[in-house]
């Protein structure tokens, strides 16, 4: 399995920093050479400024038609960077990572996207951003709505972290981001990981871009971890992976298509009957009633851990309250506009030009 992680603005490289920890094949591109110094895990020569002509390197400031124009005019730069370094073999997913209601990643996702789609039909391309925090204002909002919407007619599917759900009350905003891009790549990470390694049963690549290929809509990961010798029931640890606490979305899995659960323990607690019951239980709640299962049983293991995918999710609270408020916003905005540009027009209506009441210049 060869995923590519490639991170768009301030948000998305830093995300793309920790997968680079982690030994992930990752990129960096952003319209501000400042962010792009400050990585500390992804090598120089696999930072790429873009729109200099446009910014001077500072940045687009929430602004997304730049981010979309510097991601166009050097379109060509980051994609002969993309093909340098994929080389001859073939990728199963890109993974575009990115901050929804900033300018470069809002901006420049969604073109990159298209871009990847048309040099590389058989790889899938899933975003993943980063839902703006309600206290952010307006703008970042509507930002974020508008790239859905493009993105859900590009991207394979779009998984999206809502940061209001996963920003603890009372945390200070740096730490709260650290911790939440630490857990998006634990998750991604810790289920990649599992994909083609030997199991009892086992997932593939092949199952994972299945469930991945989900027309463009939401998918969402859980997660649950215990300590061994503190599990009680295995089957409750699975449950509360796709239980609501256990997801970085409000979404309602009931409408999802697919999903995928992954189970890594000591073999002793991975009990079949305990799996079997709610992996059915999960089975029999989704829409799609389709799901891919490995276990991952290792004497070695002092934890067990279970990753959820869920995908094909049409129905997200999360999304909703994003979408439905950037449309209010937008509607009484261009009603506004539409009733200021009327009030000028009345009001400038009935001046006469210059030469009405000056005498003619010709005489
Ligand atoms: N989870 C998470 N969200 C972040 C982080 N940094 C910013 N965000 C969110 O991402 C949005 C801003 O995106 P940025 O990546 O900072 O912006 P950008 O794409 O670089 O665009 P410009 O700064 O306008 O050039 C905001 O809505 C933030 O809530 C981060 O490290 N983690």
């Amino acid at each position: 399995m060869r995923a590519i992680i490639i991170g768009i603005g301030q948000c998305g490289t830093k995300i793309a920093d920790l997968f680079a920890l982690v030994d992930f094949e990752t990129l960096a591109i952003n319209t501000s050479k400042g962010d792009l110094e400050y990585l500390k895990h992804i090598p120089p020569e696999r930072r790429v400024l873009i729109g200099e002509s446009l910014t001077g390197g500072k940045g687009v400031n929430a602004n997304p038609l730049l981010g979309r124009e510097a991601m166009k005019r050097d379109l060509q730069i980051v994609m002969r960077k993309i093909g340098s370094i994929i080389g001859y073999e073939d990728v199963d997913v890109f993974f575009l990572t990115f901050g929804f209601g900033g300018g470069t990643g809002a901006g420049g996702t969604p073109v990159l996207a298209q871009a990847l789609k048309e040099e590389y039909p058989d790889s899938l391309v899933v975003a993943i951003g980063a839902l703006p925090l309600r206290e952010e204002g307006i703008r970042p909002t509507i930002n974020a709505a508008i790239t859905i919407d493009k993105l859900s007619k590009i991207a394979d599917s779009i998984i999206a972290i809502d940061n209001n759900k996963m920003k603890e009350s009372g945390d200070d905003i740096t730490k709260a981001y650290e911790r939440i891009n630490y857990t998006i790549v634990e998750r991604i990470a810790s289920l990649l990981a599992l994909v083609d390694v030997p199991g009892e049963q086992t997932l593939d690549a092949s199952d994972l871009k299945f469930v991945l290929k989900a027309f463009g809509s939401f998918s969402t990961i859980g997660y649950a971890k215990a300590d061994a010798n503190k599990l009680k029931s295995l089957s409750r640890l699975i449950m509360k992976s796709f239980e609501n606490e256990g997801l970085y979305l409000d979404a309602n899995i009931e409408s999802a298509l697919y999903g995928l659960v992954a189970i890594h323990g000591p073999p002793e607690l991975l009990k079949a009957t305990e799996i079997f019951e709610a992996l059915d239980y999960l089975t029999n709640k989704i829409r799609g009633k389709q799901i891919f299962r490995g276990f991952y049983p290792d004497p070695r293991e002092r934890e067990v851990e279970v990753v959820t995918l869920l995908s094909g999710i049409y129905e997200s609270k999360s999304i909703e309250e994003i979408v439905l408020t950037a449309k209010r916003y937008a509607q009484s905005f261009m009603r506004a506009k539409k009733e200021a540009e009327a009030k000028k027009k009345k009001l400038l209506s009935g001046l006469p030009d210059f030469d009405d009441i000056y005498p003619g210049g010709e005489e």
